[in-house]
């Protein structure tokens, strides 16, 4: 990325009915541009498969060929046995339809059993790394949670679809193609010519038929489905919001708008689909029928056109297989092309851990963070060195030539209104986003070449709009110290005030919090937020409005004893609107426009006109009067 472009953190959704109920900021994304290496970026995953893939591959073709040789030995049997030979003339054509019935059966099992065991060893390691690709992302994206959704699940199964119903089918259906005509040649070279020319009418032109009328809408299928999960996602998450500001009906128009397209397009792939089936039926009637033509004016006995006639149906069947190969293949594009796109993203992005766990579930289903393998110790200086940082190219930027210092052991605040670039700040230590100009190194090493896995046992904490998942207070809290006993959980819930809270309740550290925390107040989620960053004890403490939510004494109280929490020589960063309890730090720095505009010790700024003695007047002010009115 070149200076000044747009850099866009992970994880930040838009948020709100702004994404929602209008037409144009909802509408699905343009058809994904064709990767004409799609393709073979997922195909380099199968790789380590190739020899299962290939056995599946052998084991399809086996159950094409007996089906087609049953087709021939039953018709040969039948119409032998109408002229009443002797039984020990058709003994060896009874047992082999026995046998090719039974082994057909059997081939089909196994090579389902082969195939789908290759693709699901393939396709766990190819969502590990679509997963790790989408949790190590750095910057670049706004995807959205059903976006990321539908890449990690219907996008990721196109992978599994290319091989299981395009590769192993389409390759069986060419060498048994191959096999009929070389079988039929052996009774008429003519034939067998109109054969071959059947087959490939039915084999390859219509597939690219197929593919050349179904491609365009194809191409939009994928990309409507990736709108419409987030259609899903946010007319679920923002359903009160939505009621309240009256948009319930836009936004579900909106949703029923592309729903309604998306049905229109799979019908007309439907019928086009239909079109191709019937004219492959056609191909294969009007192949058999000038097969027996042919057979005949070249003299071939009775029993035998029939065995030919029969056999080139079975034989333009199996290649009609390639047209639905095709058609598959042909929707596949887009998602193996956002499948593509992620797995090939430059360095920021590389897969973690992908050789190892990643995002290993927890007892009720919380994914630990990868590489979460315990604290890491150890000195860690920060520095921000000039650094700007623009969302959007043209924009102010949010940071401007911002610098810092931040030995390990030191403690500072950035405050500042709203807007000032204090969360961004955060954002770009924890490699969220990167500097459009200037660098930020954690330990002397630039942020964005400490490996993905380990950066964030280094530097974390309570970053912004924490999240709070659906599972217990205990499984939240574990999620920042796996490892964590009991007396941590307790000493951590302490310094964050949460212990009383959850002594209270009848299931103690079992109680389940509801999604996104719904079962608690902002204020007892913000605890559990700020427990789990404590618990976690990075190095580098990021804490991004700890005690927002808070009413002014409790604030204080959780910001003392959450700092006396931290262990001698971890840093601590902490972000706040609140001016209180900021007197023990050894730096508070000011921002206003993405620059810092006062920097010093908290005494040395309340005694010096400018925005922070105002605002710690104002604050006091009105914290004296909410206590006085307070009970
Ligand atoms: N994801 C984003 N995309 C575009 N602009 C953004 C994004 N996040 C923040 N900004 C912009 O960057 C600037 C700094 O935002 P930031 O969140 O860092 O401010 P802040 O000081 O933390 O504000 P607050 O105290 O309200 O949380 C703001 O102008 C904001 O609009």
């Amino acid at each position: 990325m070149s200076a000044g472009d747009g850099v866009t953190p992970v994880g930040r959704v838009p948020a709100g009915p702004t994404s929602v109920p209008a037409e144009p900021s909802g509408a699905p994304e343009p058809p994904a541009p064709t990767r004409p290496d799609a393709e073979r970026v997922v195909l380099r995953l199968a790789r380590p498969y190739l020899g299962r893939l290939l056995g599946a591959g052998l084991l399809a073709a086996a159950t094409e060929f007996a089906g087609l040789a049953l087709m021939a030995t039953a018709t040969w049997l039948l119409m032998s046995a109408a002229g009443r030979p002797p039984l020990d003339r058709l003994t060896v054509a009874i047992v082999a339809v026995r046998a090719l019935a039974v082994g057909r059966g059997v081939f089909r099992y196994t090579e389902r059993l082969a195939g789908h065991d290759a693709v699901l060893r393939m396709i766990t390691d190819v969502r590990a790394r679509v997963f790790a690709a989408l949790a190590a992302r750095r910057e670049g994206t706004d995807r959205r949670t059903g976006d990321a959704l539908s890449r990690l699940v219907s996008d990721v199964e196109a992978a599994q679809d290319l091989l299981l119903r395009v590769l192993v089918p389409g390759s069986a259906a060419a060498l048994v193609g191959l096999l009929a005509v070389g079988g039929a040649a052996l009774i008429s070279p003519p034939a067998a010519g109109v054969l071959a020319v059947g087959l490939l009418v039915a084999g390859v032109a219509l597939p690219a038929l197929a593919t050349r009328l179904t491609r365009r809408a194809a191409d939009e299928v994928a990309p409507l489905r990736g709108a419409l999960a987030v259609d899903a996602v946010d007319l679920t998450h923002g359903a009160a919001d939505l009621a309240a500001f009256g948009a319930t009906d836009a936004a579900l128009a909106a949703a029923e708008g592309r729903a309604g397209r998306l049905a229109r397009l799979e019908r007309r792939l439907a019928a086009v689909g239909f079109a191709v089936d019937a004219t492959g039926v056609l191909v294969g009637g009007l192949t058999a029928a000038a097969v027996v033509v042919v057979a005949l004016r070249a003299g071939v006995g009775g029993v035998l056109v029939g065995v030919l006639a029969v056999g080139t149906l079975a034989a333009v069947e199996v290649a009609l297989a390639l047209v639905a190969a095709a058609r598959q293949r042909t929707q596949l594009r887009a998602g193996l092309a956002r499948v593509a796109d992620l797995l090939t993203e430059p360095a920021a992005t590389e897969p973690v851990g992908v050789t190892g766990p990643v995002g290993v579930t927890g007892p009720v289903g919380v994914t630990e963070p990868v590489g979460a393998a315990g604290p890491v110790t150890g000195g860690h200086d920060v520095r921000f060195e000039d650094v700007t940082i623009r969302y959007r190219a043209g924009a102010a930027p949010a940071l401007a030539g911002f610098d810092l210092d931040l030995p390990a052991g030191c403690r500072v605040a950035v405050v500042g209104p709203s807007g000032a670039g204090k969360s961004t700040l955060a954002a770009a230590l924890t490699g969220a986003v990167r500097p459009a100009a200037g660098r930020v190194t954690v330990g002397g090493v630039p942020v964005s070449e400490h490996p993905a896995d380990r950066l964030p046992r280094i530097v974390g904490g309570l970053l912004a709009e924490a999240y709070v998942f659906h599972a217990t207070v205990r499984e939240n809290l574990l999620l920042g110290r796996p490892d964590a006993g009991e007396a941590d959980l307790t000493d951590a819930a302490r310094a964050a005030g949460l212990l009383d809270w959850v002594r209270d309740q009848p299931e103690g550290w079992d109680t389940v919090v509801g999604e996104q925390g719904g079962q608690l107040s902002g204020g007892q989620r913000q605890r559990l937020a700020l427990a789990r960053a404590l618990l976690a004890a990075p190095p580098v403490l990021v804490l991004d409005e700890p005690t927002e939510g808070l009413d002014p004494a409790a604030a204080d109280a959780v910001l003392d004893s959450a700092l006396a929490a931290t262990p001698a020589g971890h840093s601590v960063l902490l972000i706040s609107h609140r001016l209180s309890g900021l007197a023990g730090l050894d730096e508070i720095l000011v921002l206003e426009g993405g620059r810092v505009v006062q920097r010093g010790r908290h005494e040395e700024l309340v005694a010096r006109p400018g925005w922070y003695r105002e605002q710690w007047l104002r604050q006091e002010a009105a914290e004296r009067g909410y206590l006085a009115l307070a009970p």
